[in-house]
């Protein structure tokens, strides 16, 4: 783990009326060919927001922009109200990144003296201890004979004692184990609601996401294809699932704008941004999960942002009058609104129906 620049926290004002992070036109280009562009986005304090794209969608770019380690080729981006690039907004990051040098030599102990060192005026001893204590990690022991959970929590103390006002966290919590994940999960939401810390989260596990992220942020090709709060991005959704009785989607839902179909056998499954109410049919209508919504995103990295070009957050929205049978969490077997993270579909499943579904082509007669 590597721990990058570091600042203080001024626990001033309510969180969530605070800007964390705003970009504005962000991009960054390497010689000829953008890693990131067009990118726009509010993310208030407190927040705990999920990072998520395919293979250089751009994200490691985004959290060195974000870090100030990088200069924005165009746009801008504000950390806490200053510019990023500048001392004032790199003190407020912290970085949390995989692969780091933690000295394995050095004890725990040690470790945090060092830390206590370099980030005089900012090290807060108090919640050292207790970011320690949680994580019952043992003050004596080597770094290097610490097991990747336990190194990952004594990255993260470091990087906490700090007081950042954004934490970028790069993978931490898909190494560990299940139990040293949950408690670094209760960390961040306690880090995020005592502190007003955001945090983001580089490709988090998506099944563990519900209850953890409160923010979305995916790309893909170097742009923000989702970004904003979960809740309303999940509000701006609708899966719909039913029996297909031709080619394509029922024409009723292919007239919406779709993210993604899977088509499977006689049925298909559709995540959906519903313009307007959706037409009574032989199929149903639930709310998407978090994982559902981000999968969706993830297999159709093609799919315009709902505010192109900028991809800035969906505003919330009421909820609508949906049609057909609207359900929480109806399932059908076999659909791929059961499938396990990182498995989109089932075996030998539907094709992904491409980038003219956006318009309808290829619904069902
Ligand atoms: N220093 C660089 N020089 C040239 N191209 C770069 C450089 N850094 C990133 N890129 C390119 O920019 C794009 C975005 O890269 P980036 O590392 O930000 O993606 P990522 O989403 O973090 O990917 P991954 O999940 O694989 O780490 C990729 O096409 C990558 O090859």
């Amino acid at each position: 783990m590597a721990i990058r620049p570091v600042g203080g926290y001024e626990a001033t004002g309510r969180a969530a009326d605070r800007t964390a992070v705003e970009a504005i036109g962000l991009g960054k280009r390497h010689r000829r060919r953008w890693a990131l562009r067009d990118c726009t986005f509010r993310l208030p304090a407190g927040r705990i927001c999920a990072l998520v794209g395919p293979a250089g969608a751009g994200k490691t770019t985004l959290l060195s922009l974000a870090s100030g380690l990088v200069r924005p080729t165009e746009g801008t981006v504000r950390i806490g109200g200053a510019n990023g690039s500048g001392p004032a907004g790199r003190a407020k990051v912290a970085w949390v990144a995989q692969g780091g040098p933690l000295s394995p030599r050095l004890t725990v102990a040690e470790t945090l003296r060092l830390g206590r060192e370099l980030a005089p005026g900012h090290w807060s001893e108090r919640r050292a201890e207790q970011i320690v204590r949680a994580g019952r990690l043992p003050l004596n022991a080597r770094v290097g004979a610490l097991c990747a959970g336990r190194g990952a929590h004594l990255a993260l103390t470091l990087a906490l004692a700090r007081q950042p006002e954004l934490l970028l966290l790069d993978d931490l919590p898909a190494h560990a184990d299940p139990l040293v994940r949950h408690q670094v999960a209760a960390l961040l939401l306690a880090q995020a609601a005592e502190y007003g810390t955001t945090v983001v989260l580089t490709s988090p596990p998506l099944a563990e996401l519900d209850g953890l992220c409160d923010h979305l942020l995916v790309l893909a090709g170097g742009r923000i294809r989702l970004a904003g709060a979960a809740e309303d991005a999940v509000g701006a959704h609708a899966l719909v699932m039913g029996e297909r009785r031709g080619e394509g989607l029922p024409p009723r839902i292919a007239a919406h704008p779709v993210v993604d179909a899977q088509l499977t056998g006689r049925h298909f499954t559709a995540l959906i941004r519903p313009e307007g109410a959706i037409a009574p049919g032989p199929w149903e209508v639930a709310e998407p999960s978090v994982e559902e919504l981000l999968l969706a995103y993830l297999r159709a990295p093609d799919v315009p942002a709902p505010n192109a070009p900028g991809g800035e957050p969906a505003a919330p929205r009421p909820r609508r009058l949906l049609g057909g049978t609207r359900g929480h969490r109806p399932g059908i077997p076999g659909m791929p609104r059961n499938a396990a993270p990182g498995r989109p579909g089932p075996p030998g499943g539907a094709p992904r129906i491409g980038h003219d579904q956006h318009s309808g082509k290829g619904a069902a007669a």
